[in-house]
């Protein structure tokens, strides 16, 4: 049964019914949406990865240096207590002097006050740089995901991307807030322990170094072993994210189809990788762990053995060994934390080198914006240029960057005018390139051979803001933000007045925007999904008219409509259309009208231009399409 009771398509025992359809749940387990970092994890610096991350701290470097100044102070301090137990244990003890115990005591309260008293003076020191840090760090990332091209957003999951902005940076601010100056304070501490050590009782001290040795080569073999399993835990909390929000954004997909047991299988498949990699990382751990506090307390041990021998024949006094003892002892936390600082640390590591892939990837070049201005001379608004050429494609080659080698292009020689003022329908078979075509005109993917122009401006030669703010697209798939409808609609041109607005609904023929119960300040929701397919479709539409682009492109605008509202949108878009040059892609008879023109692509090439009745008259395909044709292999 399903949750709400019916059968489903998911058995009762929860094994999947076969169905054949992405048994992974929807993420590709493999990994290969993302670059896999495993390798490199093994091979590259952690203390080089965490350099990188200088420019972000360097505005911070005071207070994270004094943070740690502070730290190493409270942590001397508590090396001061056993000195003063020496003191006392061969001082007032010995003589039995009440006054000189509590004074002695009264000293080692002060120092533990004094201790815990910069210990806060620490935390307050660094908690809100580092807060800033990590937005500064976000910031970055989202800034450059929203240059990056869309070629970059197909090859990388959601998730993976989503967790390098949350989970990973998250871990890069506790690094530097607490591991990072607690590997100083401790190294210093250990330091200063030992040389304390020494000088009370060399020959005690030394045998508490023996251990120094294989511990350093223990640690370094684990360092390289848990950096592995720290990159592969962290791309598998990426994977997991990714299945999560394509089972958040595609719950009615699910519950439609049955499928919540073999989503919940996958996402428990995925979870269960994850919880083997922690578990190996906890292993790991557990092992450094055992042979950082074993052979210490080892060598502890014998120093006690040995201290009591030299006390007994009185070459060393009992004072002066509870001293040692008790430094030893003092040392024994910042000894231990070493292996738990140094995989945090690992963790940060792999988590700036996961920040860093997307950083480093390159954004594609931008054309100078003043050779722009200068170069196009492209009206902004629609009906601005009266001696206009339209939008020219010249011999336009395309293929997807992420498309397997030794595939075709998609587009192999498009020669295309569409004329100033003029709006031409594109029609073709399913998958023949439509879309594909109509992204290369704003440059959502660029051109892999030949060129388009604007007006007689190369595309490629103007900026993409600019270029951006000239050509206007309504997507075959409306997308909506979290947002008011009028943020949603005003995207297509912000700082238009109300009436611009009002004007934009209405052809788009959004009356039911005034029936929403704060109207166009109604909040549509996540991707707009308290909407009507067809009401997300006028909107997209409404946002795509409301700048009178120079130019706009509808991939598909009225599919969702019935056809009472198709006509309605029909006869307003018409008034657009007039004033404006356009690129319609149609799948049926009743959008082709809005067109003058017709070009017919076919096998990556545009196989036939005219009016409507010149292509009915002399294209077999054509007409088979407007028959209502969708096989792509018969059209091919
Ligand atoms: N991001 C992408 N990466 C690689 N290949 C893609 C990508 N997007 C689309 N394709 C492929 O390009 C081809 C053309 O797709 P496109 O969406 O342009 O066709 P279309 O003619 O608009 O189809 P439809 O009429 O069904 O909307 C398809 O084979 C598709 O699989």
């Amino acid at each position: 049964m399903t949750e709400d009771g019916r059968g489903g398509r998911d058995d009762e025992d929860g094994r999947d019914d076969g169905g054949g359809e992405r048994a992974d749940g929807g993420c590709r387990a493999d990994g290969s949406h993302r670059p896999d970092g495993g390798e490199q994890a093994g091979k590259r610096s952690a203390v080089r990865s965490l350099l990188r991350l200088w420019p972000y701290v360097r505005p911070v470097a005071a207070r994270l240096f004094g943070s740690a100044g502070v730290a190493v102070l409270a942590s001397c301090l508590s090396l001061l207590i056993p000195l003063v137990l020496k003191w006392l244990v061969d001082g007032p003890v010995a003589r039995h002097d009440p006054a000189g115990v509590w004074l002695g005591g009264g000293l080692v309260l002060l120092l533990g006050v004094l201790e815990a008293g910069l210990f806060g003076v620490r935390r307050w020191l660094v908690a809100r740089p580092m807060a800033g840090l990590e937005a500064h760090l976000r910031r970055d990332l989202y800034q450059r995901l929203q240059r990056l091209p869309v070629a970059f957003h197909d090859r990388w999951g959601s998730g993976q991307l989503l967790s390098r902005g949350t989970n990973d940076l998250q871990i890069l601010r506790m690094f530097l807030t607490f591991p990072l100056v607690f590997l100083v304070v401790n190294s210093t501490t250990i330091v200063v322990g030992f040389a304390i050590l020494l000088t009370q009782q060399w020959t005690l001290g030394l045998i508490l170094l023996v251990p120094v040795v294989p511990l350093v080569v223990l640690c370094s073999y684990f360092e390289s072993r848990y950096s592995l399993a720290t990159r592969r835990a962290q791309d598998q909390i990426g994977d997991l994210t990714t299945l999560v929000e394509e089972s958040v954004l595609g719950i009615r997909v699910i519950k439609a189809f049955g499928r919540h047991r073999s989503q919940a299988r996958a996402f428990r498949d995925q979870s269960h990788g994850l919880r083997g990699t922690e578990l190996r990382k906890a292993a790991l751990l557990g092992d450094l762990w055992a042979v950082i506090t074993g052979l210490p307390d080892v060598a502890l041990g014998a120093a006690l053995v040995a201290g009591c021998v030299q006390v007994s024949d009185g070459s060393v006094s009992a004072g002066t060994l509870v001293a040692f003892l008790s430094t030893a002892l003092t040392l024994r936390w910042p000894v231990e934390s070493l292996g738990w600082l140094l995989s945090l640390s690992n963790e940060a590591a792999t988590a700036a080198d996961r920040y860093f892939e997307v950083m480093d990837t390159p954004e594609p070049p931008d054309a100078p914006r003043q050779d722009a201005e200068r170069a196009d001379g492209v009206e902004r608004r629609a009906g601005g240029a009266g001696t206009a050429d339209g939008i020219r494609f010249d011999g336009v080659r395309f293929r997807y960057p992420d498309a397997p080698a030794g595939t075709l292009d998609l587009l192999t020689g498009i020669d295309l005018h569409i004329r100033s003022g003029e709006t031409m329908a594109l029609v073709g078979a399913t998958g023949s390139g439509k879309t594909s075509l109509t992204t290369l005109i704003p440059r959502l993917y660029e051109v892999s051979a030949g060129r388009v122009t604007l007006d007689g401006a190369d595309a490629a030669l103007m900026p993409r803001d600019r270029l951006r703010s000239l050509v206007a697209t309504a997507f075959e798939d409306p997308t909506l933000f979290s947002a008011s409808v009028r943020e949603n609609v005003l995207m297509g041109a912000p700082g238009a007045s109300d009436e611009e607005l009002l004007r934009a609904l209405a052809i788009a023929q959004c009356g039911f925007v005034h029936d929403l119960p704060d109207g166009v300040e109604t909040q549509v929701g996540e991707q707009g999904l308290s909407l009507s397919g067809g009401q997300r479709q006028r909107l997209a539409l409404a946002r795509a008219v409301v700048g009178r682009p120079r130019f706009l492109v509808l991939d598909d605008p009225l599919s969702a409509l019935d056809v009472h509202t198709e006509a309605l949108v029909e006869a307003a878009l018409r008034q657009v259309l007039a004033t404006t040059t356009a690129l319609v892609v149609a799948h049926r008879p009743s959008t082709v009208q809005l067109a003058d023109r017709v070009a017919l692509l076919s096998r990556g090439r545009i196989a036939a231009v005219g009016t409507h009745r010149e292509l009915l008259a002399g294209s077999a395909e054509y007409r088979w399409l407007m028959s209502g044709g969708t096989d792509e292999r018969s059209a091919a």
